[in-house]
């Protein structure tokens, strides 16, 4: 199989003034997306986080995208979820329905949630499944450069400990490098049960954007970011991500305070 680290990543760096800024910016960059991908292969898939990140989309369910976007095409993924009911506060799918998904017409055949029915192993067994049928469908293609499934946009969101997805700097299912899914029970940042995309497919988006605001994020954005000293020998799971197209960082005034 061809290399799972993509030759060079295109990346930017946007910082603003006010986490505000970071979302109406957010919005305009994804809408933008959506119009390129919808255009140039008739579907969008957008890969979401949890944490903060949905609050940080709210201007996307907002006028004019709200009206512009063609949801229609939208197919929605979760780079990683909590192994919980999706009705519990906890799920990711929950909080992505109440900020964003239940704002806009996305079919709901469309949106991929987790089958919350199964352990975190089964759970990431049968993501996976689904994923590898998507291919077979065309529904989803397969990266040219690296063989793993090639989503348009992850949007990333990253820990003060450098994690981003559920992939924890101190977990070895960080440096899993033949599946698309697994799975965590013992997640530092709880809940502890996970399932989480691994970097060969994170790494293998078109575009990726890390939307990290908030002082307490200030050191790590720096370590990422390169001009700052890993703890340790191994680079934290924030500075391994690239993608195939452009990595674009969101960064508002406190969380680039150290750069
Ligand atoms: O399920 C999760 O916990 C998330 O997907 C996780 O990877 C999150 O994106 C980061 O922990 C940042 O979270 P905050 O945006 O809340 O800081």
């Amino acid at each position: 199989m061809a290399s799972t680290t993509p030759a060079k990543t295109k990346t930017k760096v946007l910082k603003f003034d006010s986490e505000e800024d970071v979302a109406v910016a957010l919005a305009k960059y994804t809408a933008d997306l959506s119009e390129k991908y919808i255009k140039q292969k008739g579907s969008f898939s957008v890969v979401l986080s949890g944490g903060t990140l949905i609050d940080t989309l709210r201007k996307l369910v907002e006028s004019p995208y709200k009206d512009s976007v063609d949801w229609s095409k939208w197919l929605i993924f979760w780079v990683d979820e909590r192994v919980v009911p999706l009705d519990h506060e906890d799920s990711n799918y929950l909080l992505a329905w109440r900020g964003f998904l239940s704002k806009v017409p996305i079919p709901t055949s469309n949106i991929y949630a987790i089958n919350d029915k199964k352990s975190p192993a089964d759970a990431a067994d049968d993501y996976e499944e689904r994923l590898k049928h998507l291919v077979e469908s065309k529904i989803l293609p397969i990266s040219d450069v690296t063989g793993f499934p090639k989503f348009d946009l992850m949007l990333l969101g990253m820990g003060p400990d450098g994690h981003v997805a559920s992939l924890f700097p101190s977990r070895q299912h960080r440096y899993e490098k033949k599946r698309w899914v697994t799975f965590i029970t013992d997640s530092p940042k709880p809940p502890p049960p996970r399932i989480t995309f691994t970097f060969p497919v994170i790494n293998s988006a078109s575009e990726i954007a890390m939307v990290i605001t908030g002082a307490d994020l200030a050191d790590t954005t720096k370590i990422a970011l390169g001009d700052g000293q890993t703890p340790g020998s191994t680079p934290l799971p924030c500075c391994e991500v690239s993608a195939e197209g452009e990595l674009t960082w969101f960064l508002d005034k406190d969380a680039a305070s150290k750069l």
